[in-house]
């Protein structure tokens, strides 16, 4: 692997501060990423080790490289561990990974309910800036329910994106702040919808790539982000109901505002992100 092939600073004139590693499941949502950036960015594409291919918009406030990983935690973690561990050995690192795409919005009710009794769930369409970003089914089912791989004393199952960055993203993009779940299985039914509800107040979406971007940004030491655009319901399953057209422009959408909110931010955090390991 050359510089160049991993993005060097002469390359794309890109600094530390301003790099950001934005991964998505598939495609369309790359492209819905990259679509954002205003008229006369440039979007170059560059080959990873392995063949995954970034998608690098220059030209912004911030510099984005977008790749499509794969769908699930392993893809994803596997696919930004690449793409982190290029940009490194190239002298480039990057100063904030986004997991983004489309996910299932979990509906208001008591199920749904904060702690504090406000209401919670999120509308087809809406945009959702992770303030958790949580590994739901990652542990042992147990006679009492299910426990998670924290209570069994093993590894991490929630990571806490920086709170200032969370809100300067949702601020700009007029995003809802909660809960976002990773599950290897998208839910299908009401009663594991109101299971996951239950045990995960505050929650507002699920999606399946989250807590594999963020444990492979926090192997790096990089601060971590997800942006989620809901497509559908979380319950008993109905892919005519899905609007992914919708959640995909309302993605475009959100990184409109993306790159002028972090810079505005200041840009990354400076301090890497520290994986919470109690138990959500
Ligand atoms: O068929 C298409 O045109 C198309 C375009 C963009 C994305 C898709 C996907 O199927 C993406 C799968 C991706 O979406 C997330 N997702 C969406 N809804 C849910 C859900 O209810 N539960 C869990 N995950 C969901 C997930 O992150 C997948 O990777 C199709």
């Amino acid at each position: 692997m050359s510089a160049r092939d991993a993005g060097s600073p002469a390359a794309d004139g890109a600094d530390r501060a301003g790099r950001v590693l934005v991964v998505t499941a598939v495609a369309a949502e790359r492209d819905a990423v990259c679509a954002a950036s205003a008229d006369g960015a440039a979007t170059t594409a560059r080959t990873l080790p392995g063949g995954g291919e970034l998608r690098c918009v220059r030209g912004g406030p911030v510099a984005l490289d977008v790749l499509a990983a794969g769908v699930g935690p392993a893809a994803a973690a596997a696919g930004t561990a690449t793409a982190l561990t290029a940009a490194a050995l190239a002298g480039t690192p990057y100063g904030l990974v986004v997991s983004a795409g489309i996910g299932g919005g979990f509906a208001p009710g008591p199920g749904a309910a904060l702690p504090d009794g406000a209401p919670s769930g999120v509308p087809l369409g809406a945009v959702v800036v992770a303030d958790m970003i949580v590994a739901a089914d990652l542990g042992a089912e147990t006679p009492d329910g299910f426990t998670p791989v924290t209570e069994l004393g093993f590894g991490t199952v929630a990571h806490r994106p920086d709170p200032a960055l969370v809100e300067a993203v949702a601020a700009a993009a007029g995003a809802a702040v909660g809960t976002v779940l990773t599950v290897s299985t998208v839910t299908g039914s009401a009663a594991r919808a109101a299971e996951l509800a239950g045990r995960h107040p505050g929650v507002l979406v699920e999606a399946m790539e989250g807590f594999g971007v963020a444990e492979a940004a926090a192997a790096h030491g990089v601060p971590v982000l997800e942006v989620r655009t809901v497509s559908n319901a979380v319950g008993p399953r109905d892919r005519a109901a899905w609007r992914i057209g919708a959640a995909l422009a309302a993605l475009t959408g959100a990184f409109r505002t993306f790159p002028g909110a972090v810079a505005a931010a200041g840009g990354p955090a400076a301090d890497p992100h520290r994986p919470s390991r109690r138990s959500p």
